[in-house]
């Protein structure tokens, strides 16, 4: 299924990292998130307790993140990660993000497989562009967006 958006992130050296945002906090709108990152580190994941856990990077490896497309289709049972990146103060770092998408003209709402046993809908069926159009009218807001779809 869908479309899929390969993103070039260019993070250059920031000499005052904690005055800074490089990408703030957010969940991305695909289903998963195919992340290629350099050496350099930045990528933080929202943990349990609401604490910050770094993302090492680990050389050959690809971060796999869960997007609010694929936390809406399972009706909560994968959620979506809110996380955010950081600039460093001496380098700078290159990412690759392949977001992995429904297409824009698909309804997507949970699949009624995952609701066939009686479970109540917690999310009401949404055109996709219309969900990535609401995530871009405004500045990343953690995981805000799928209220969007939210019953
Ligand atoms: O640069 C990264 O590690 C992540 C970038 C990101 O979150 C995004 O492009 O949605
Ligand atoms: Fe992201």
């Amino acid at each position: 299924m869908g479309s899929k958006r390969i993103n070039l992130n260019y993070y250059p050296t920031c000499p005052n990292p904690e005055l800074t945002v490089g990408v703030g906090r957010h969940s991305d709108v695909s289903t998963l998130t195919i992340l290629l990152q350099d050496d350099i580190g930045g990528l933080y994941v929202k943990g349990d307790n609401d604490r910050w856990i770094h993302v090492p990077p680990v050389s050959g490896s690809l971060v796999i993140n869960v997007g609010d497309a694929l936390q809406i289709m399972s009706n909560g049972r994968y959620k979506s990660i809110e996380h955010r990146v950081v600039a460093n103060g001496s380098k700078n770092r290159i990412s690759v993000p392949i977001f992995v998408n429904p297409r824009p003209c698909d309804m997507i709402g949970p699949f009624p497989e995952v609701l066939e046993g009686g479970e109540k809908a917690s999310y009401k069926q949404v055109l996709y562009s219309d969900y990535v159009k609401h995530f871009f009218s405004k500045a990343h807001d953690g995981k805000n967006t799928v209220e969007f779809a939210k019953i």
